[in-house]
């Protein structure tokens, strides 16, 4: 069995779906009937609508629903060119697209920026909205009486017959689903996937939030645009009833029953509909509370869809018969000799920053956070912040990093004035950081969240991705080799593989670290980044911290492991009810009769406790 799941490994990801893909568009001639064939047609569409949906909601996660008026809006488009203008399908297919894309960005963009639900919400009334505004432009549309009278499909002056009107719409289909592999199984896809579950980290990470959702949700409206379009040309008739609230909960069913988070999990859903209830003309009467009930049912079930289960299956068999063992390596060599940047081939020079904090304060309510705090932190040092719990660290860092407000006093990171700027923002002017409790998405391997962090730092745009251009290629070559280089400094690259998230807490620690290394930090805060550690792997940790030192990087410990911070520090600076209180090497910190009286004397009595 072993061997069997082995061999399966050895074949690409992609050749199951090339197969299936092939079967599909030759089914005309597989034998069979008419009737099959609508429904396989009609399964293609409601497939493209709902690739549209996974995109935002399953790899994005936001909810939005309006879908359907790209769907709405491509079908009336296309009709109503088709017989006043020009009958050509694929022309129009592209114009469909391009409005949709319109719809999308115009619909997503105050959806987006009033954050939290806002965007379900307006789509929400947006799908409400579609089949009013469909009867409000009846000049154009026919109203309620529908459209009627749209030509049959043209393409390049050939008309088509239902049997070549299926293959290019089967071809249609393929090619968008490959453009969602590559998609989602490109940079973009990772940092989808870190949005998903922690915006937080993607903003860390120099991401946009607001711009890859939107740019997920505009997307995710090309697929609904070509599918209205092919759509208008099936009965060659439309009528408002199709582009109602039932169509929208029918296309979110089939997302979460096919499984949001994939790629062919839209095409399963769909094809389970259409199979299934769509065939039914009593279900139309019972639609909505079935949808409420199944989406419940579903929501609770099988959160992660079919081809999640399957997914499931694949990695329990592999795990069952083929898994990787997860062990700490020993330390690695490159960190044993002695210090300085020519003597790690694994790590290059790293550019360092000054960071110059002046008159930081911070109030949360009644609570004076930071009292006017100014320090600053030099590059090829490490400065460690120490205090006892509840001094300000924590605020300080993450006022640097533009989580909070600051109420006065600026923040420069060499010659910019990071001041107020938005947490991705503070990210690409090369700030890098470690959270108290490393964050790392589900399904995602060490590799990939290391890689994550070059994701900004070395930009391809999202058509570069999905055409596997040279420059996609060159930097995903680039992304591997340094991944590896940094996974082998910190003496993880045997896991390299491994979901990261399911790594033990102290690897899970060395690997954030090695996240942010591979951004090439001029600053990298790093926060309690020794809690939980063993001792060997403070070791490990206190060798990987020396070394970006060296490398020229400006290193922020706040730690609570006095004797750690005694043995890295080049500069310690206390903080004590948000006030700087000392400043100094260790030596002179280790004595301060202030650190000795409010700060190591508590340490000492939490450690008598
Ligand atoms: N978002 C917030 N809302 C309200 N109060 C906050 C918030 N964040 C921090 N504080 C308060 O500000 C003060 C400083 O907290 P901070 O977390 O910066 O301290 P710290 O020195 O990092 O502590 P620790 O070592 O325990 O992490 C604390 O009194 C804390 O309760």
């Amino acid at each position: 069995m072993a061997t069997f799941v082995q061999r399966l490994r050895t074949i690409p990801s992609w050749a199951l779906p090339l197969v299936l893909g092939v079967l599909l568009i030759a089914a005309p001639w597989l034998g069979i009937s008419a009737d099959t064939r609508r429904l396989l047609l009609l399964t293609c569409i409601l497939a493209l609508v709902t690739s549209g949906l996974s995109l935002s909601f399953g790899y994005a996660g936001e909810l939005a629903l309006g879908q359907t008026a790209m769907y709405a809006t491509g079908a009336y488009l296309t009709g109503y060119l088709a017989m006043h203008w020009i009958n050509d399908l694929l022309l129009l297919v592209v114009v469909s697209a391009a409005a949709s894309l319109i719809v999308g960005l115009i619909s997503g963009v105050p959806g987006l920026r009033l954050g939290g639900w806002s965007l379900a919400m307006t789509s929400f009334f947006l799908v409400l909205l579609v089949p009013e505004i469909i009867e409000l432009l009846e000049e154009y549309t026919g109203g309620a009486v529908g459209m009627v009278g749209i030509p049959h499909p043209r393409l390049f002056g050939h008309k088509l017959t239902t049997v070549t009107f299926y293959v290019v719409v089967s071809v249609i289909t393929v090619i968008w689903f490959t453009v969602m592999r590559n998609l989602v199984t490109s940079r973009h896809g990772v940092a989808l996937q870190v949005l998903r579950q922690s915006p937080v980290l993607a903003s860390s990470l120099g991401i946009s939030v607001y711009r890859l959702k939107l740019t997920a949700y505009a997307v995710g409206a090309i697929p609904a645009g070509i599918a209205g379009a092919l759509f208008a040309y099936v009965d060659k008739y439309l009528s408002p009833s199709s582009f109602g609230f039932t169509l929208a909960v029918t296309v979110l069913a089939a997302a979460i029953l096919g499984g949001a988070k994939s790629i062919y999990g839209a095409l399963i859903g769909a094809a389970i509909m259409q199979y299934g209830p769509l065939r039914s003309t009593d279900f139309e009467q019972y639609a909505q509370v079935i949808y409420g009930v199944f989406l419940i049912i579903a929501g609770t079930l099988v959160a992660n869809g079919l081809a999640g289960l399957a997914n499931r299956a694949i990695r329990l068999a592999r795990d069952r018969w083929d898994r990787p063992v997860v062990t700490a390596a020993p330390i690695p060599s490159t960190l044993d000799g002695p210090t300085g940047p020519a003597e790690r081939p694994g790590l290059a020079p790293l550019p360092g920053a000054r960071l110059e904090v002046s008159g930081l304060m911070k109030r949360f309510g009644g609570l004076q956070a930071l009292g006017g705090v100014s320090l600053t932190a030099e590059p090829g040092q490490i400065t460690a912040l120490i205090g006892p719990n509840g001094s300000g660290k924590t605020t300080l860092l993450n006022m640097v990093c533009g989580y909070y407000r600051t109420d006065a006093g600026t923040i420069r990171i060499g010659a910019s004035d990071i001041t107020g700027a938005k947490t991705y923002r503070v990210a690409r002017a090369g700030v890098s950081r470690t959270f108290q409790t490393p964050l790392f998405p589900e399904d995602i391997s060490v590799r990939e969240a290391v890689a994550a962090g070059m994701y900004m730092p070395r930009y391809v745009g999202m058509l570069s991705s999905i055409l596997r251009l040279p420059n996609y290629r060159r930097t995903a070559r680039a992304d591997r080799a340094e991944t590896t280089t940094v996974l082998r400094l910190v003496g993880v690259d045997h896991l390299a593989d491994v979901e990261a998230a399911s790594l033990p807490a102290g690897t899970r620690r060395l690997v954030e670290v090695a996240r942010a290394l591979a951004s090439r930090p001029k600053v990298l805060l790093l926060d309690e980044v020794a809690s939980g550690l063993d001792e060997d792997e403070i070791e490990r940790l206190a060798d990987l911290i020396r070394a970006i030192r060296d490398a020229g990087t400006t290193v922020v410990l706040v730690e609570h492991n006095f004797k750690l911070v005694l043995e890295l520090a080049d500069v310690i600076r206390v903080l004590a009810q948000g006030e700087l209180i000392a400043s100094g090497t260790p030596a002179e910190i280790e004595n301060h009769p202030r650190v000795l009286a409010e700060y190591l004397g508590v340490q000492q009595e939490v450690a008598q406790q």
